[in-house]
């Protein structure tokens, strides 16, 4: 790596201040970023990535540590970057021409110059046509062109895009990857580095030189690194590619060795549970069960089902916490309780599910709560969990205890008075 370094974190820790104390998101985070390369900053939801972002954006102070920007330690927002959000954060009562001219406002640069730079911007970024059309005129697609040329017109030496194509559709979102990659090969581009926040791992791959995966247990560290030395333009489905998906996702997957198991037997407060249903979670057990010994490359499993590997992380995660499949090297297989549950006919189903679901800290304190008191307020688990998760975390985590509970009939639950209560036990026949 030979590029001069633009943005450096050393020692970057990230605490935000809760309800109940101080929630740390970041733990010691050392990262450069060169000129010329493109870094893909990876990992799951909650793992840090928009933090680390805005943490060397300077839009966020880190809570210790330093982040600097060509050696010069930042004060405030970071002179060097510019930002495109994932929702494009368009004015609309502004022209595309007077959204992307706001950046150059900012920095005082006068009318003629904002003018002519914008224009520049919106023609290299294929915009032409549309400098007098109002956002609510434009596709998704056209309005997230307006987000980079808005970052691009003030030539900053990094572009930092956060998750930029996940609110546009899969075709959309291709074609403007497609094009801003070539941009970049070509030479035109008005930046020297690209840091992309993303949780999608074939868009790490082929986009950046360098992809690094943020583990989120407890907080966000960084947990692996890997070069991307695969020719430009990448294709999706040549050896190299695909093994280097295989690896980055055994890293997303693989657990160091100090982190709680994601069992989660132990603590309430150890690890949120994932955000998936009975039917999505069935629905991938009984697919592994009509492959050869119940196991799959999990690759090839999504690539079945014409999903990103990521899509399936929280069934994954979900499975394996409930001790229904286990994650062995880049293949996920049915353990024998799994293998049961997903030949089981309703009742068994619900019964093994049950079983499973109680060794789940959250499902078994639902269920053991209730058998002390039989009606108890959604209100009341959900102060318990605030001391560990964010409000967002815990409204997630009751949701698919509901899910889990109900189907396992451990208990039931009334939205309209927010109550959980035990199940009226069925009538002997
Ligand atoms: N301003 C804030 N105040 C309090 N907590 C926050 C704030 N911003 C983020 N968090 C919390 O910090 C954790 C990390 O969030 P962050 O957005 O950095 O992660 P991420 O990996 O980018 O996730 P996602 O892909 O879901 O955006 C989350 O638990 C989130 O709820």
């Amino acid at each position: 790596m030979t590029g001069e370094v633009l943005l450096s974190a050393h020692g970057l820790t990230k605490a935000y201040a809760g309800a109940d104390g101080e929630l740390p998101v970041l733990g010691g985070i050392d990262l450069e970023v060169r000129a010329g390369e493109v870094v893909a900053l990876l990992g799951r939801s909650g793992s840090g990535k928009s933090t680390l972002l805005r943490c060397l954006a300077g839009l966020v102070p880190a809570s210790s540590g330093t982040v600097a920007y060509r050696g010069e330690p930042l004060t405030g927002a970071n002179p060097g970057t510019a930002m495109v959000f994932q929702t494009f954060a368009l004015l609309p009562w502004l022209t595309v021409r007077q959204n992307v001219e706001l950046g150059l406002e900012a920095k005082g640069i006068g009318r003629k110059e904002r003018a002519r730079a914008a224009l520049q911007a919106i023609d290299l970024i294929g915009l032409d046509g549309f400098e007098n059309a109002y956002p609510k005129e434009l596709s998704g697609g056209m309005r997230q062109r307006v987000g980079f040329a808005r970052a691009l017109v003030v030539e900053p030496d990094v572009l930092m895009m956060d998750e930029p194509f996940s609110a546009l559709d899969v075709l959309t979102a291709e074609n403007l990857r497609g094009e801003l990659m070539e941009l970049w090969e070509s030479g035109h581009f008005p930046t020297r580095a690209v840091v992309l926040v993303t949780h999608h791992i074939e868009e790490a791959v082929l986009m950046a030189d360098r992809v690094v995966v943020l583990g989120a247990r407890p907080y966000g560290t960084i947990r692996s690194t890997f070069a991307v030395d695969l020719p430009r333009p990448r294709d999706r489905r040549s050896a190299g590619f695909l093994d280097l998906v295989d690896e980055v996702y055994r890293a997303m997957t693989g657990r160091p060795k100090d982190a709680p198991r994601l069992s989660g037997r132990s603590a309430l407060g150890s690890t949120p549970l994932p955000p998936a249903s009975v039917d999505g979670l069935s629905g991938l057990a009984e697919i592994l069960a009509r492959h050869l010994d119940d196991r799959s490359d999990v690759a090839e499993l999504a690539d079945g089902l014409g999903l990103e590997v990521d899509g399936l992380l929280p069934q994954i995660d979900a499975l394996e916490l409930l001790g229904l499949a286990e994650v062995v090297g880049a293949d996920l297989a049915l353990t024998p309780l799994g293998s049961a549950f997903a030949r089981a006919d309703v009742q068994e189903s619900k019964r093994l599910f049950a079983e499973a679901a109680l060794s789940v800290p959250l499902v078994s304190l639902l269920t053991t709560s209730l058998t002390r008191t039989p009606t108890l307020r959604r209100g009341f688990f959900r102060d318990l969990l605030s001391h560990h998760f964010t409000s967002e975390q815990v409204e997630g985590q009751l949701e698919t205890a509901t899910d889990w509970g109900r189907y396992g009939e451990l208990y039931a639950y009334d939205a309209s008075t927010t109550t959980y209560y035990l199940p009226p036990t069925p009538p002997l026949p």
